[in-house]
């Protein structure tokens, strides 16, 4: 892991109408960093996985991604303009993202979902694609389960199937938006080792928004605590967990884990 930051926000604005959901958020992950954000719902922790991914835009500051701004870019003169649909293209190419809601297409294998997407974007050929997916089929343990269908599968196994589709289109960072929510708690595990092993890999940066506590815990380098569209602290998982110095934080974490 290096010092460079990959992602950076710098005093973003959001706002749904009258509602602003994300008040000036200063915040940054290095590149190869793995990082949680917990918080209570409604605190703007999905807006900013949204916001990533151009799925929504953005109100006031400025959002980069490998020190390139998403939103605007750079015009002749070195001043910022608006960002053409070509820049946005590129910005995206570097995310993936995994849904709470996995969103499988149901009439396409599970080998065929994972490779549609790399065929059609990034023009691989077909055995190219295919090779690539059975690689990453085999990464999330369901090697023997190509050719079946999304509703032959358990939720457990679709979500796999869903991370190996983000996965293959080769992004340097990977979000992940409560992937286990969806989830009944025994199917949970599976999909939480799946992750664990991701994280892993040094290279990959992954930013996680989480309700597994346990899990951001042992799989985070720093866990950020979003509260009212700001981070009201960060730390390692170690500081915290075991002495968070907001008050906050520990009353959040006091009715979570309770
Ligand atoms: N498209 C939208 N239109 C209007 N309001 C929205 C929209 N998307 C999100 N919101 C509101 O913005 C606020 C922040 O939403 P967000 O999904 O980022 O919260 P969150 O911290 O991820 O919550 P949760 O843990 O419940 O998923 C919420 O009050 C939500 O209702």
């Amino acid at each position: 892991m290096n010092d460079e930051p990959i992602i950076k926000f710098d005093k973003v604005i959001k706002r749904f109408g009258d509602l602003t959901v994300l008040r000036e958020l200063d915040f940054t992950v290095k590149k190869g960093e793995k990082v949680s954000i917990i918080g209570p719902s409604g605190s703007g922790k999905s807006t900013v996985l949204r916001i990533l991914m151009t799925l929504e835009g953005i109100d006031g500051g400025i959002v980069s991604v490998g020190g390139e701004p998403l939103w605007h870019e750079k015009g002749a003169d070195g001043a910022l303009v608006p960002a053409s649909e070509a820049h946005l293209h590129k910005m995206r190419a570097q995310l993936g993202m995994v849904f709470q809601q996995f969103n499988l297409f149901p009439h396409m294998t599970v080998l065929r979902n994972i490779t549609e997407a790399p065929v059609k974007v990034l023009g691989l050929s077909r055995k190219e694609a295919r090779e690539r997916g059975e690689e990453l089929l085999e990464l999330v343990g369901l090697a023997d389960q190509a050719g079946k269908y999304p509703h032959q599968l358990s939720g457990g196994q679709q979500q796999r199937v869903g991370i190996a589709r983000a996965l293959a289109m080769r992004p340097s960072i990977l979000l992940f938006d409560e992937p286990t929510s969806a989830l009944d708690p025994e199917l949970v595990g599976e999909v939480l080792n799946v992750i664990g092993k991701l994280a892993e890999e040094h290279d990959l940066t992954m930013l996680l928004v989480t309700h597994e506590m346990r899990f951001a815990r042992e799989v985070s380098d720093r866990v950020c605590f979003f509260d009212q569209g700001r981070i009201r602290e960060e730390g390692s998982p170690e500081e915290l967990f075991t002495d968070p110095s907001e008050e906050r934080t520990r009353e959040f974490l006091q009715a979570i884990l309770d």
